[in-house]
């Protein structure tokens, strides 16, 4: 199997090397496109790569019925549509640590060149105007830089500004007292940052609730000789209400690698003084460029090939340790799936799935995805993935309920299934034989020891003298050939159960003849 990978922005050359060294890729490098012509081209591929100029709407996902994954080079993914994205079942990864250390270098440099007007100073030089008085800065020394989002760029710009010997503060949702002392960094609110700063740098993502974080609002709050920073988004500042406090005198200027709408040619932003700007340069080193490329291009060829992602976006991240730990059980957690949706009657409304023996001490949820994957591939097909399994069952008001309990049966390690529809509850526990895989040994209240694997016959029936017999010659009678057959039953003359594994699947014939059988309750064929 040959895979298609389109390249929709510049990237680096020698960090797409793992793409172009990998023989079951092809690469198209094709950056700049307009949408159309984008509409056009996604049509056959499994895989997209963008940076952050070109925008991956509903309508391209939609158009592209191959597409497996889109690579962000880079970290924010506000161009991208997450939710169609989800919704079918493609994975979304980005490149979180390449470009970090560039974006802040960057931010220090417009940090830098705000406090000494050093572009300002440059302008009027070239114009011949040696202007000394008008270019008096600030030191940056004992001044304080209020720092919004403490992630992975605004931590390394804390660092750099306690290199400059500057106070930090700093608003960050997840950031603790304790954290910040560990860090040197002072903690406060957003409206202690914006009142105290004398510098004010934002790195949080854009999002819903980042959206104009910083408004009018917000610049009434901030001192006059207050200075922002922006090297994260535009969209976070509200650029109409920053025009008008600069050009109210209620901070003194801004500093911007960031606008609401890029190419930001002929802004209004750009004719203050008080403004410096850079088109968003924060990850354009030749460092950052050939991280990022080569993060996005390994993960590629990884999802490509079946791996699981390094870094996605829209499904919880998982670490390699936890997946080389989860390996081995991947294959037993689809399949009990599988099997146990194919047996149960009626409309899904609950899926309890418990862990017990090894696995109370792992981290199950990608089992437990994976599981419902299995369970609602049934009835939505090959389009249900571990990326849209959850909010597929979501949407359909079905409730997911991963439980890890101490009922191991004596198994080292043990995965029920329990499948609650509204005409039935039915059950399926499976373990991971060393050396053996995977094995179904508990159906519904009957122990059973079956391969999960090959053409299945799930027959529900009266324990009565004959009953085997009769299921063995009608298959005879179909020329079916059993290779294994598991009997459980309750108690002697009871509810029974026959599970058996067959050379090849059942004719619709043959079922209908073995459910006419007065000691058969319910038949089921299916292959796994
Ligand atoms: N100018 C450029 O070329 C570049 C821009 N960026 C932008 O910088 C952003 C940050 O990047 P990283 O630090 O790598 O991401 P990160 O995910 O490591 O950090 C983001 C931080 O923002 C915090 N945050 C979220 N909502 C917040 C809120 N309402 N108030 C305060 N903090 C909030 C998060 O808790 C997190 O700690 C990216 O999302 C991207 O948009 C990133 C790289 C280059
Ligand atoms: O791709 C780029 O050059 C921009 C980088 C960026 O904005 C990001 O990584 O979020």
């Amino acid at each position: 199997m040959s895979f298609r990978v389109l390249i929709c922005d510049p990237l680096s050359e020698e960090g797409l090397t793992p793409l172009k060294n990998a023989e079951d890729i092809e690469v198209i490098n094709t950056p700049g496109m307009q949408q159309e012509e984008l509409l056009e081209k996604v049509n056959k591929v499994d895989a997209l790569i963008v940076r952050s100029q070109t925008r991956i709407s509903r309508e391209i996902v939609e158009a592209a019925p191959n597409l497996k994954v889109i690579g962000r080079a880079g970290v924010g993914v506000d161009n991208i549509d997450l939710d169609a994205a989800t919704e079918h079942g493609v994975i979304v990864v980005n490149a979180p640590d390449g470009n970090t250390i560039s974006a802040a270098e960057h931010t220090m440099a417009m940090l830098m060149s705000l406090a000494r007007n050093i572009p300002q100073a440059y302008n009027l030089l070239r114009k011949d105007k040696w202007e000394r008085k008008a270019m008096i800065g600030v030191e940056l020394k004992d001044k304080t830089l209020g720092i919004i989002g403490l992630g992975r760029i605004g931590a390394e710009v804390a660092r750099r500004a306690k290199g400059q010997r500057m106070n930090v503060i700093a608003y960050d949702p997840f950031l603790t007292k304790e954290k910040a002392e560990k860090m040197g960094v002072d903690y406060g609110s957003v409206e202690d940052v914006l009142k105290t700063a004398d510098f004010i740098t934002l790195h949080t993502p854009l999002m819903e609730e980042t959206r104009h974080m910083i408004n009018r609002e917000a610049f009434q709050l901030m001192k006059p000789s207050a200075r922002i920073i922006n090297c994260s988004r535009g969209g976070i500042i509200d650029e109409d209400a920053l025009y008008d406090a600069l050009v109210e005198k209620q901070i003194a200027g801004a500093a911007l690698d960031v606008f609401e709408e890029e190419p930001a040619i002929g802004h209004k932003l750009l004719e203050l003084d008080e403004v410096i700007a850079t088109p968003h340069l924060g990850a354009s080193t030749i460092e950052a460029q050939e991280n990022v490329a080569v993060d996005v291009s390994k993960d590629i060829v990884h999802i490509l090939r079946d791996g699981n992602a390094r870094n996605p976006v829209n499904i919880a991240s998982v670490s390699e340790e936890v997946m080389d730990q989860l390996a081995p059980y991947f294959t037993l957690s689809e399949k009990l799936g599988q099997f146990i949706s194919r047996l149960t009657r009626g409309v899904l409304e609950k899926i309890n799935i418990y862990y017990a023996g090894e696995l109370v001490d792992h981290q199950t949820n990608p089992l437990t995805r994976n599981t419902v994957k299995g369970i609602l591939r049934l009835h939505l097909g090959s389009r249900i993935n571990e990326v849209n399994a959850f909010m597929a069952a979501d949407e359909r008001g079905i409730i997911i309920n991963e439980q890890k309990t101490t009922h191991s049966r004596g198994f080292t390690n043990l995965i029920t299934v329990e499948i609650q529809t509204n005409e039935e509850t039915r059950s399926v526990s499976g373990t991971l034989l060393n050396g053996l895989g995977p094995r179904i040994v508990k159906l519904d209240q009957y122990s059973v020891d079956v391969l999960p694997a090959g053409n299945l016959v799930v027959i529900r029936h009266h324990d009565k003298p004959g009953a085997i017999g009769k299921v063995g010659n009608l298959l005879a009678e179909d020329d079916i050939n059993i290779a294994t057959m598991q009997v459980g039953r309750t108690d002697l003359g009871g509810h029974a159960v026959m599970v058996l594994t067959v050379d090849k699947p059942l004719e619709e014939a043959c079922t209908n003849k073995i459910s006419q059988m007065e000691e058969v309750r319910q038949v089921h064929s299916l292959q796994l």
